[in-house]
């Protein structure tokens, strides 16, 4: 292919020559070095994909016309002769072009040339200088400072150069970024592409953490280079990054949202494509990433070139008809009798029964506290109980975490104190365990053992890269140790045996469970950990080393601080290879936005399929204990879509939460949120479901529905209905009379109620008719003080000339019934009617009841009514005032 015009030299050669050769190379640098540039990585706020090169570009370009303007002599104001020099600078400058165009193609035939003429295989190959390396790339080389050759590079290059297809396997840390990224950059330079050929590379990395650190070597080395670079990774608004993504020449990304652009992103154009690479190739090409991959290639033009990379090769790998390699060049260089890990990195195995794991692993922090360590354990869960509790306990030296659940930019954050921090330890998932280049990590420590050899391989990778020194640890549970050791003597492995000095240990697990029971939202985590661990041991494929049954799984629970072992049931009959594997395809599809995956992809939905609303919850993962419950509910097998975090749509813990497990408030943004809900409480693990959570309609719905309790004699409670011992109910006789004798039982206590509940109604009726009456009467009373003041109420029969007209013109209605005037107001209505002098206090009482029972009243009245007798008439005051006292005796 290479010294033939590709379509893309023809397009130049129309287009090119209309808009004139823009002076890229300098943008390239001005633009990656420019501080606070908003596309550029170190600044906080920005995401690197959306790293543009061409914007700066057109600025520059702008810049320099404008220059040659004021240059020009004249500067333009005289008409007279400043057209004749325009005229004779443009023909200068077209000559310039031409030369320059002339001497750039020299130097390209000098090139390709060369490379023809390049011996792979020759032992004069040893610095970046004997290669035919064009000059931004060598200058870029140069100037970060690399010069000799590493193996890989030596054998890998030459043959990329030449325009082979490439597998490549060497070991973790020999610089196989640098033997993919200068093929690319030297590809796209002879085949002088530029802004508007469109897409030139794509370098696919199983992680964002790998992409970012690809992306940044790119950046490095090619800033001499005139291309437009950019990430594409997820986390980030599609519309957004798809506008961007039409003027890249090279792009690093993660499969699944590389797809997700190819098949969404109208005018997003593939077809030119030179070269493809594929990163950590045996992970990419795992079932996992396999349908994203494929669909992936399918877009791709099948004459490009192919370079794959791996410390590991695995049989995929070679399944090369998939990315239609044509007639590879394998290269290894891993020395036959040599083991596949570098030869300066020191690899030690502790046997530790899995209670005691997280004792030896505070009792080695503490012992290593001025160095730089990476901790990996198996599930996101794991790491966050580990970090969270040794963060309390305070071990003396920086603690970070980091898992494929977090947000993207606490990723990047928390990858970049790691990598500045002079001693810190990071524990992280596997999330960290290709590729990632930390400088001078002196330990890696793998807590739970890892589900493969390879695996082992790529995590103790971290340290010992290069040229420099590393150790690893590995923790194996007693039975877990001589099957993994076996697999590690396959892959040419060799660990030595060593042992925790026994000064050196100690137990955190009081000092856990202190933490746990202090904090139910520690103990929550932790629970959640033991259940991921125990789901992760369950999923592994080689039941040679992962045995689960000979776990001493309650020791581990009390290790972690737990009362106990939560109860976990293992849905029958499901096929674990395939849940295993269904969770890494979801990594590697599933969406940023709810699952925090590895390659930002969007998770696939069913098509036309109608989903309820309680179905969507329990598809948000890990939200909270409902949507688990939920999930388990439907049975919904359908949806996997994170790797190591959620254990739940596979296991189902009959005792997930009681009240003493749940919090009230969270550590930090990651710790779980309690909600109360009646007597009940929910774990809130996001904002937005907590915000969801909070709306009244919404909470009624997970409202415990309230019991009905009944009291015994010495005030025990008892539900309404108890559930009775099977022979003492036979006791009592045969079912169908129970039941009749129960229902009539029951009827007679409704028919009681009834009746009951009928007086009640009845006597509120009369209460308030009474009330009423009292109203209205006061009411009267008011009128009438409104029209003369207080008045006795006379009967009719009396008329004018009533005896005690004196004694009713007195205000009686303020005085007590002593006879002295009270303090009340003349003007309050009286609040009781008084007698008058020939009526007993019956009749008064009576006085306010309807006209026909006061009529027969009446009657009665006539008859038996006690008359006061008195010897004579009232004469004066004093008599009248005697009666009157008599009278309200
Ligand atoms: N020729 C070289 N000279 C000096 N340093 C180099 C050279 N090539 C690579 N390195 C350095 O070696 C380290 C490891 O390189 P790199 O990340 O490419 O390794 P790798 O083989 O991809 O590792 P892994 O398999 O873990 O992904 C990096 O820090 C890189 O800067």
């Amino acid at each position: 292919m290479i010294g033939q015009p590709s379509p893309c030299q023809k397009l130049r050669g129309v287009v090119g020559r209309k808009h004139g050769r823009i002076p890229l190379r300098q943008n390239f640098r001005s633009h990656s070095q420019s501080e606070g540039n908003p596309f550029w990585p170190h600044n906080k706020q920005t995401s690197y994909h959306n790293c543009r090169l061409d914007n700066s570009s057109r600025f520059r370009f702008r810049l320099h016309q404008k220059d040659n303007k004021k240059m020009a002599p004249g500067g333009g104001g005289a008409k007279s002769g400043g057209t004749k020099r325009k005229a004779s600078d443009k023909a200068k400058t077209t000559e310039a072009k031409t030369l320059k165009r002339k001497r750039e193609q020299d130097e390209l035939d000098k090139l390709r040339k060369a490379t023809d003429l390049l011996d792979p295989k020759s032992a004069d190959l040893k610095n970046f200088k004997d290669l035919p390396l064009c000059e931004p790339t060598a200058a870029g080389l140069r100037a970060s400072h690399f010069e000799v050759l590493t193996d890989v590079q030596r054998s890998a290059i030459p043959l990329a150069l030449k325009g082979k297809d490439i597998l490549g396997a060497a070991k973790t840390g020999s610089g196989k970024t640098l033997t993919f990224l200068i093929p690319v950059l030297e590809k796209l330079y002879r085949a002088q592409w530029t802004e508007l050929d469109g897409l030139g590379a794509l370098i696919i990395a199983p992680t964002r953490e790998l992409a970012v650190q690809i992306f940044e070597v790119l950046r490095k080395i090619g800033r001499k280079h005139s291309f437009s670079a950019g990430l594409v990774i997820g986390g980030k608004n599609l519309k957004e990054e798809a506008e961007r993504l039409g003027r890249m020449n090279i792009l690093v990304c993660t499969p699944g949202r590389m797809l997700q652009h190819l098949d969404q992103t109208a005018g997003f154009d593939v077809d030119n494509l030179q070269i493809l690479v594929l990163d950590e190739a045996d992970r990419i090409m795992d079932m996992g990433f396999q349908s994203a991959v494929d669909a992936l290639v399918q877009h791709l033009p099948k004459n490009r070139q192919t370079l794959l990379f791996s410390a590991t090769q695995s049989k995929r790998v070679s399944d090369l008809a998939r990315l239609s390699l044509k007639d590879p060049e394998y290269v290894s260089v891993h020395e036959e009798a040599a083991s596949a890990t570098p030869t300066n990195l020191q690899q030690h195995y502790i046997v530790t029964p899995l209670p005691e794991k997280l004792d030896t692993l505070w009792g080695f922090i503490r012992s290593n506290l001025k160095s730089r360590i990476i901790i990996f354990l198996s599930s996101g869960k794991q790491v966050r109980f580990v970090f969270e509790s040794f963060k309390r306990m305070q071990p003396g030296i920086s603690l970070l975490h980091l898992h494929g659940r977090q947000k993207q930019v606490a990723r990047m954050e928390i990858t970049r104190r790691f990598a500045s921090a002079q001693h810190a330890c990071l524990i992280a998932t596997d999330v960290v365990a290709r590729g990632v280049d930390f400088p001078s990590v002196d330990w890696v420590i793998q807590v739970d053992c890892p589900e493969d050899a390879d695996t082992y391989i790529h995590r103790v990778g971290r340290t010992a890269r290069y040229e420099s020194k590393g150790r690893a640890v590995l923790f194996l549970d007693p039975s877990e140790e001589a099957g993994f050791i076996k697999r590690l003597e396959q892959k040419k492995v060799t660990v030595q045996k060593v042992h925790v000095k026994e000064k050196k240990k100690t137990s955190i697990t009081g000092e856990l469970q202190r933490h746990c029971f202090e904090g139910p939202d520690l103990k929550y985590l932790a629970q959640k950990a033991f259940i991921s661990y125990t789901r992760s041991i369950h999923l592994q494929k080689d039941k040679e080393v992962f045995k689960l049954d000979k776990l001493d799984l309650d020791g581990f629970a009390k290790s972690i601080g737990l009362a106990g072992a939560p109860q976990i049931k293992y849905q029958k009959g499901e096929d674990v290879k395939r849940l295993k594997n269904a969770s890494r395809e979801a990594i590697s599809s599933g969406s940023d936005d709810e699952d925090g995956d590895l390659s930002g992809a969007p998770k696939p939905k069913k098509q036309d399929e109608v989903r309820t609303k309680y179905q969507k919850m329990a598809e948000r993962q890990n939200q909270d204990v409902l949507s688990s419950h939920y999930r388990k509910l439907l049975g919904d097998d359908n949806d996997k879509d994170d790797g190591d975090d959620d254990e739940d749509d596979f296991l189902s813990v009959k005792r997930v939460l009681d009240d003493d497990d749940l919090a009230t408030a969270g550590v930090d943004t990651h710790m779980p949120k309690v909600i109360k809900l009646g007597n009940s409480e929910l774990i809130i693990d996001s904002n937005r479901r907590e915000k969801l959570l909070k709306s009244k309609k919404k909470l009624l719905k997970f409202m415990d529905k309230p019991t009905r309790l009944v009291f015994d004699d010495d005030g025990i409670a008892h539900p309404l209905y108890e559930m009775q011992n099977e022979d003492d109910f036979k006791s009592q006789g045969p079912a169908g009379q129970l039941r009749e004798k129960f229902v009539s039982a029951e009827a007679e206590k409704v028919f009681e109620a009834d009746v009951e509940d009928k007086q009640l109604a009845k006597d509120r009726r009369r209460e308030k008719r009474d009330k009423a009456k009292a109203r209205a009467r006061g009411e009267e009373y008011e009128a009438r003080d409104g029209a003369g003041g207080p008045q006795l109420d006379v009967d009719d029969e009396f008329g004018d000339e009533d005896p005690l007209a004196l004694l009713r013109s007195l205000p009686i209605p303020g005085e007590d019934s002593s006879g002295e005037w009270s303090d009340r107001n003349s003007d309050e209505p009286p609040k009781k009617k008084v007698k008058k002098w020939f009526q007993n206090d019956s009749d008064v009482e009576d006085s306010d009841e309807g006209p026909k029972r006061k009529k027969a009243k009446q009657d009665v009245g006539k008859t038996g009514r006690k008359v006061i007798e008195m010897d004579r008439e009232p004469e004066n005051l004093e008599d009248l005032e005697a009666l009157a006292a008599g009278l309200l005796d």
